[in-house]
């Protein structure tokens, strides 16, 4: 246990450290575990892990997982400090170098989604942008960076891949999904569909132009296979039915061990579903009227015809095939996504 008292100050656990110093500019820190990994606090709520050079990484790769980019999305949170506490406890070695990252601490600790802008809009440079540059979210975005391509850099020889964690604010009709941000030319690879199923994922969403999320910056800026990853419903710490995070808890332990892919034995059914975004729905200021009802499902359907919103310049009604609403929320500044329509595209065997 000495690792955790040089990296949490006595904090019981990583999240206890990061919640009770979450506004603080605490400078980094480092242990050394007994089977020689390697762990840096790099800052509040950032751990570097690193197995020593002679371990074998079998499956060849590094790991960047986020969690709490939202503050009130916990159980993702949750499910991370018990695999942190499990590897400084010494029940398993890790095997290949690990960034683990929990996004905004001061928002975790009120409970809130974000305290003064969404910081999931301020990756991919949009953190320097002038309204923003200035507030704590721009600045910790900034951090996880350069943190993060840091990270890539130190291990460009293997591959890297970037799970970002959330929950999400409406109930959903696919209580697990992931989205595939844009980049032009890529098809999502064979693994990290098995990946995905692995964690209890079984429906995914192709992005169809880059954005300002975390995982479109890592996917564009330091060339990672990234998803934002969608595992149930937001609730306050302490709340969530962990037994309903058991897939993707246990799928990224397995990775964190280096331990093989299982087998996909669960017939010809088990494929991803997969959808394509169609539209986003942007508020386009004050003649904007949205007509999806605020307490409206994820992935409720809309008939063609249907008219889904409109201003004084457009009237924006579903085309020719069902388009289906994902992540409604009228309640976003000028500029951002209130939603997006999607289309279901076909099942993959992969
Ligand atoms: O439930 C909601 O409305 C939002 C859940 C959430 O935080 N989703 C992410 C998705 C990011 C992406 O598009 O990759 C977000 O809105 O930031
Ligand atoms: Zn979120």
């Amino acid at each position: 246990m000495t690792a955790h008292l040089n990296l949490f100050s006595g904090s019981a656990d990583w999240l206890t450290h990061t919640l009770t110093n979450a506004s603080s500019d605490l400078p980094a820190s480092e242990a050394m575990l007994a089977d020689d990994t390697r762990v840096v606090r790099r800052a509040v709520g950032i751990l570097e892990l690193t197995p020593p050079a002679e371990r074998s990484n079998p499956n060849n790769e590094a790991l960047i997982i986020s969690a709490g980019v939202h503050g009130n999305e916990t159980a993702p949170i949750e499910v991370l400090n018990g695999l942190v506490g499990e590897l400084l406890g010494g029940d398993w070695q890790l095997a290949c170098p690990l960034l683990l990252i929990l996004g905004n601490p001061p928002a975790m600790v009120a409970g809130e989604r974000f305290l003064d802008v969404n910081m999931n809009r301020l990756f991919h440079g949009a953190h320097n942008k002038p309204e923003y540059s200035d507030l704590p979210e721009a600045s910790r975005a900034r951090l996880i960076e350069r943190l993060c391509l840091q990270f890539s850099e130190t291990h460009d020889a293997v591959a890297l891949s970037h799970y970002d964690l959330h929950t999400a604010i409406r109930p959903s009709r696919r209580e697990k999904f992931a989205l595939y941000p844009f980049v032009e030319g890529r098809q999502v690879p064979a693994d990290q569909c098995d990946f995905l199923l692995e964690a209890d994922v079984e429906t995914l969403l192709l992005q169809h132009k880059s954005g300002t999320t975390f995982s479109s910056f890592s996917s564009s800026q330091l060339g990672a296979e990234s998803f934002t990853v969608e595992l149930g419903k937001v609730r306050p710490f302490g709340q969530n039915d962990l037994s309903r995070f058991r897939g993707i808890r246990d799928a990224l332990r397995r990775r964190f061990r280096g331990a093989p892919a299982p087998g996909m034995a669960r017939g010809s059914s088990a494929g991803l579903t997969v959808f394509e975004v169609v539209h986003e729905i942007l508020n386009t200021g004050p003649s904007f009227e949205f007509h999806v009802p605020d307490n409206v499902a994820n992935f409720t359907e809309y008939e063609p015809g249907t008219v889904i919103w409109e201003d004084e310049s457009t009237c924006y009604r579903v085309g020719s095939i069902p388009e289906s609403i994902v992540f409604p929320n009228r309640d976003v500044p000028v500029g951002q996504r209130v939603g997006l329509l999607i289309r279901a595209r076909h099942r993959t065997g992969a």
